[in-house]
């Protein structure tokens, strides 16, 4: 079978593989790189997903080298930051999905290439992946709920070093610490690995799975989404800062 992202263009690409609904960001040519739009048709799929009775788990990846550079920062200079953006209604939506949402990663997971991983519930990566949340260095503060969910997941001494330092994570970091589940040889087989355990998971009703992964969030969803609006109004201001605005024209002029 020719799988849709060999024959689409589009930024971001949905396909139907039985009870598992794989979501792709395509945009292989800037590493990824995430503008409001693709957010819009991320929200989009996410909530279709969602509402399909046939799906039970949805898996996250992306197309080529990398899982995504994060922002498009020069997406950043043009579009409103607000709690009503798609950037922001993405994390939201994330972070309130009741059903499993696995991801693939591999290359590059910059910024929200790694925060939105932390509303994933299993993450597998390939060996040449290198997280980094490097808000820091450029003038802007942690978002998608990371300021808080890092430290939950991979412990408060590596968030705060992550987080204040913006420093590479590499493959044996990631699984050591927890950031990741499990690490595969590659890309390839990082995705067969997923689409295994999605295929395991949809062994079991829709229902089970629902309330399995409602009971493992326990009560955190109400406070991670206050987080994530908190963090957003931060970082709205600091995206009018100076400091950013110089990190990105460094970027972006370089
Ligand atoms: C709420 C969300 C917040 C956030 O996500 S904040 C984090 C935002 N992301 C970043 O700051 C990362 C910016 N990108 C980089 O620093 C570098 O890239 C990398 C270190 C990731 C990789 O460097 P290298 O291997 O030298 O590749 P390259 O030539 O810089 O990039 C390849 C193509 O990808 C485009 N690209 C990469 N990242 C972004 C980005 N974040 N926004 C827009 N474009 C990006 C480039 O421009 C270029 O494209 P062209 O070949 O056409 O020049």
């Amino acid at each position: 079978m020719i799988k849709p992202e060999f024959l689409s263009n589009e930024p971001v690409i949905a396909y139907k593989e039985g009870p598992v609904y794989e979501i792709s960001i395509n945009r292989p040519d800037k590493m990824n790189a995430l503008t409001d739009a693709m957010y819009g048709t991320l929200i989009e799929n996410l909530k279709i997903a969602e509402k399909d009775k046939a799906t039970k788990v949805i898996l996250l990846r992306s197309t080529g080298d990398h899982f995504s550079a994060g922002n498009d920062l020069a997406d950043f200079l043009e579009t409103d930051f607000n709690l009503e953006s798609n950037v922001v209604q993405f994390l939201l939506t994330m972070a309130s999905l009741t059903k499993p949402i696995i991801a693939v990663v591999n290359g590059a997971a910059v910024g929200i290439g790694t925060t939105m991983l932390l509303h994933c519930d299993l993450v597998y990566a390939a060996a040449d992946v290198k997280f980094s949340v490097p808000f820091i260095k450029l003038g802007l503060t942690p978002e998608g709920g990371s300021s808080r969910l890092l430290a939950e997941c991979c412990g408060a001494r590596k968030a705060n070093e992550w987080l204040l330092t913006g420093r590479n994570i590499l493959a044996d970091e990631a699984l050591s610490s927890g950031l990741v589940n499990q690490v595969f040889d590659d890309a390839e087989s990082c995705w067969h690995g997923a689409m295994d355990t999605a295929q395991k998971l949809a062994k079991s009703s829709s229902e089970v799975l629902v309330a399995s992964k409602k009971l493992l969030k326990g009560d955190q969803v109400d406070s991670v989404v206050e987080l994530i609006k908190k963090e957003a109004l931060v970082f709205a201001e600091r995206l009018q800062s100076d400091d950013a605005k110089a990190a990105f024209a460094a970027f972006l002029n370089r």
